[in-house]
């Protein structure tokens, strides 16, 4: 007889079941994981929540990263059909004013709902045909999904219902809705100050106005920082402005006798160590040579440092003059 293959599997060729089962005969490991699975359908089966949920679903996603599907599968959201408007807060790309507290009310009544479709794919989305009277944007927020982590507007819209709570002061919603995602909660720690700030707020107008206030301070921060990395950049490297000045005095003043000599000085390759203290001495000949580093805390390959260039001046990989 010919040898089957998989569920075609003669009975002969497959594994003797007593042989899986422990010596107390009870089911084997694979059966137990079978009843925990089933348990678990169960128990999510029974998932309720205070308010209505629901979504559009254009099924774009890949259903195991879905964030939407995964509510449906915990029967925590309904799905709406094109042509279906939906009574409360429709949180969506086509939305005109934020979610703002003066939202509760509708959100307390009616709840909330997603547009599931892909980012890249909105244009496909017949939003005339969906929606609702109360649709709207969410102010700037961060991802901490595991697709758009740290990116701030595209939410999914597990958070992005969550974020719709959350702004009107369903916080216990919020973390409710949340809590059945590993990297949930995870949401709420990400964007807690930004949250705190919102729910602070009234209506669209002033919600507005908060998030054009954090986003002019980041960019204020943000230049700081970048300001603080030149500035490591100048006690990490030296100068380099000064350096390149140096080099434009070398050329106009060749023929200068004291400018060459102190060009002589500086002809010897400057090196600094990991604190970034100078090391340039007598010893320096012998002495191991020295780590240094570009602006981005990179270390630059010895061999780099050492290449020198016509004139006794050397670039790291980012084309700075590293000694002269
Ligand atoms: C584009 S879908 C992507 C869904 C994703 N595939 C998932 O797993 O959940 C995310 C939905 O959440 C809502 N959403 C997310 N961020 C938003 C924002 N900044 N403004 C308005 N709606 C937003 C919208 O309904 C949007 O269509």
């Amino acid at each position: 007889m010919g040898k089957g293959k998989g569920k075609n599997k003669q009975t002969e060729d497959r594994p003797v079941k007593a042989r899986h089962r422990g010596a107390n005969g009870h089911h084997t490991r694979q059966n137990h994981k079978h009843m925990e699975l089933k348990q678990h359908a169960h128990t999510e089966a029974k998932l309720s929540f205070p308010v209505k949920m629901a979504m559009w679903d254009f099924d774009h996603c890949d259903p195991k990263r879905c964030s939407g599907k995964k509510l449906e599968r915990l029967g925590l959201i309904t799905s709406l059909r094109v042509g279906q408007k939906f009574q409360g807060i429709v949180v969506s790309p086509n939305g005109q004013g934020v979610v703002c507290p003066d939202d509760r009310a509708i959100v307390e009544e009616f709840g909330a709902s997603v547009v599931e479709c892909s980012w890249a794919r909105l244009d496909e989305v017949p939003f005339n045909r969906i929606g609702g009277k109360h649709e709207r944007l969410l102010p700037y927020l961060v991802a901490a999904n595991q697709v758009n982590y740290g990116r701030p507007w595209r939410l999914n819209c597990v958070e992005a219902l969550a974020a719709c709570f959350a702004i009107v002061g369903r916080m216990d919603w919020a973390s409710d809705l949340l809590s059945h995602f590993s990297w949930g909660l995870g949401f709420l720690e990400l964007n807690k100050e930004l949250l705190e700030i919102y729910q602070q707020c009234t209506d669209n107008e002033s919600v507005k106005k908060a998030e054009e206030n954090w986003l002019a301070q980041i960019e204020e921060e943000t230049k700081k920082r970048k300001l603080e990395a030149q500035e490591t950049d100048v006690w990490m490297m030296g100068n380099v402005n000064r350096k390149l000045n140096d080099l434009d005095i070398k050329d106009e003043t060749d023929d200068d006798e004291e400018t060459d000599k102190e060009l002589g000085l500086l002809s010897k390759p400057i090196r600094y160590d990991n604190l970034g203290n100078s090391i340039d001495s007598e010893e320096d000949e012998i002495a191991p040579k020295s780590i240094q580093y570009d602006s981005l805390g990179n270390a630059l390959e010895e061999e780099e440092e050492e290449e020198e260039e016509e004139g006794g001046v050397s670039y790291d990989r980012l084309g700075n003059i590293i000694s002269s």
